[in-house]
């Protein structure tokens, strides 16, 4: 976790000296840092008459990274506040660019897409995904935009989505049933957090491997899924500094790479039992009518073995494209869908009227006994206001994923260097006053209710960028239309079979967020459920 300033980072300098190495160990440390002082004079110098945008002056080397506390998002708005909606900062040696406006978002991800449309180069993506060989960490060239077109054509279609609806309806079932066996029949609270993410995770591996695992499968540590992908979230949060300061990357002072080499031996060893288990099961299939009676059910992994056949990859190339985006896949469906979720709970226990409508609204459009089904969610307009209204105060990826420019370029008559990494703050976007109006902050769905607002295409397509939960332009999140649609339907069905409570005065609900990548709740939501009417779970 990124919470070292620059004193705690100088204390992470001294230790690393004074331990088995020292004398020479502290000689090397102060040359290599003098070095540094001397190659940023020169370059500040050189860079001081071109008109970057504005920001806090930086200190040598470090730049502004002294500055950063936790949340970060919640920094950069306050530094927005000060300097603007077009930032400039540097953390250590990148050059980099924080947007804090919509206006300037458009800017930047429709006027010059294509300029901003890579990623700058991070530890976890090279550590964590077999160097590049994911989508949302690639760098945008041959092997971006073949992955993605997969994702787009292949794997994330409407008619795809569709086909695995028994899935989602069968684990949101069993997530409720499970909540309630738990809850003792209402005597006691359950962990809502855990069960969202477990039901989430079922959802997530059907989909991609047509069969659920249990934390046992990932190794016998005692840590499952949810650690693994918490833990590579965090360190992606963290802020690597040897990213930023490439003199010190060889200390890994944050321990950082070392933790995500070791992520990524857990998730390989299991990985690779998964592909083998589709490779056999491919071989043991006979007969071209077999293989077309069952391709209505194909899973993800079976789609990209597919692609992967029909291309000229180099074969080990090919396998670790499948693990790395199998893992993307399942941890963007996952994680970021199950914090929506959590706060969708979390803000609807704090605000029982909302909570009431929203029910209301449930069994007006499905009956007392019915149980909700995919098909009623289009009419359930309450429903979408809340979704809508969550995603915009609790963004899941607070500042999406690092953009980076691939040339120099003006904007708003700033000059922007290339390689800039551009960092979108749409938690600071979703929340502006000037957008929003002076209850940006509150938890408002009715504000979605306006005509205007409710038709807002939430996707990215370029059309609004009041709010962009899903980023917008090339990088724009692929998996929006899966991710509101499982959202839904999961509220729905946790909102028409209980009514909740929490323990003591509701407004009083925790609601501090945590740090990482994306934004879970700091501590888990416990709540008490009650059967809304007698049913059989
Ligand atoms: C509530 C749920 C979700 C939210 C809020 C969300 C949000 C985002 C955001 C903000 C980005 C970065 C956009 C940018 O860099 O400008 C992103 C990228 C991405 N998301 Fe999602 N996402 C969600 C669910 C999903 C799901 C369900 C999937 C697929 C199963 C998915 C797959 C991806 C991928 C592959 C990328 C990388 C795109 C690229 O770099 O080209 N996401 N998402």
């Amino acid at each position: 976790m990124f919470d070292m300033g620059f004193v705690n980072l100088l204390q992470n300098l001294t230790l690393i000296a004074g331990g088995g190495g020292a004398a020479t160990a502290a000689i090397g440390l102060m040359a290599t840092l003098m070095f540094c002082f001397f190659s940023y004079c020169i370059l500040y110098q050189s860079r001081r008459n071109e008109r970057l945008p504005p920001g806090p002056y930086p200190w040598p080397i470090i730049g502004n990274l002294h500055q950063l506390r936790l949340p970060i998002h919640r920094t950069l708005r306050h530094l927005a506040n000060k300097y603007g909606p077009i930032l400039f900062l540097r953390f250590g040696s990148v050059p980099t660019l924080v947007v804090s406006s919509s206006e300037m978002a458009k800017q930047f991800l429709k006027t010059h897409d294509l300029i901003f449309a890579s990623r700058p180069p991070t530890s976890v993506g090279k550590y964590f995904f077999y160097n590049f060989k994911d989508i949302a960490f690639a760098p945008y060239g041959d092997h971006w935009r073949k992955m993605r077109k997969i994702c787009v054509l292949e794997l994330l279609t409407a008619q795809r989505i569709e086909s695995f609806k028994h899935v989602r309806q069968e684990e949101v079932s069993a997530m409720i049933r499970s909540i309630w066996e738990e809850s003792e029949s209402g005597r006691f609270a359950v962990n809502v957090t855990e069960a969202i993410y477990a039901s989430l995770a079922n959802i997530l591996w059907r989909i991609l491997a047509r069969k659920k695992f249990s934390d046992n499968d990932l190794g016998t540590d005692g840590k499952g899924f949810t650690d693994l992908v918490r833990e590579v979230s965090t360190a992606v949060g963290s802020l690597n500094i040897g990213d930023f300061v490439p003199y010190l990357d060889w200390l890994d002072l944050q321990g950082i790479k070392r933790s995500l080499k070791q992520a990524n031996t857990r998730f390989d060893a299991f990985a690779e039992n998964m592909i083998d288990e589709h490779v056999n099961a491919r071989a043991t299939t006979n007969g071209q009518a077999e293989a077309e009676a069952e391709a209505h059910v194909k899973d993800f992994i079976d789609v990209l073995l597919e692609m992967a056949g029909t291309d000229k990859m180099e074969a080990k190339v090919k396998r670790e494209t499948i693990k790395a985006v199998t893992y993307e896949l399942f941890s963007a469906g996952m994680d970021t869908s199950a914090n929506a979720l959590e706060w969708a709970m979390s803000e609807l226990l704090r605000h029982p009227h909302a909570m009431k409508k929203l029910q209301e609204e449930i069994e007006s459009a499905v009956g007392q006994h019915g149980i909700v089904k995919e098909s009623d969610l289009a009419t359930m307009k309450y429903l979408q206001c809340v979704v809508k209204e969550t995603l915009r105060l609790y963004p899941s990826l607070p500042l999406a994923l690092p953009h980076e420019s691939v040339e120099a370029v003006t904007v708003g008559g700033y000059y922007i260097p290339k390689k800039t990494m551009v960092i979108m703050n749409l938690w600071a976007i979703g929340r502006d006053p000037d957008v929003w109006g002076a209850d940006a902050s509150e938890f408002n769905p009715e504000r979605f209710l306006r005509v205007e607002e409710h038709g807002m295409d939430l996707s990215g397509g370029q059309s609004d960028f009041r709010m962009l939960p899903f980023g917008a332009g090339r990088r724009r999140c692929p998996g929006s239309a899966m991710a509101i649609l499982t959202v839904e339907y999961a509220l729905a069905q946790l909102l028409h079979t209980f009514d909740w409570r929490v323990e003591g005065d509701p407004s009083e609900l925790d609601m501090k967020e945590a740090c990482a990548t994306t934004m879970p709740r700091q501590a888990p939501l416990f709540a008490y459920p009650s059967l809304r009417r007698p049913r059989r779970l």
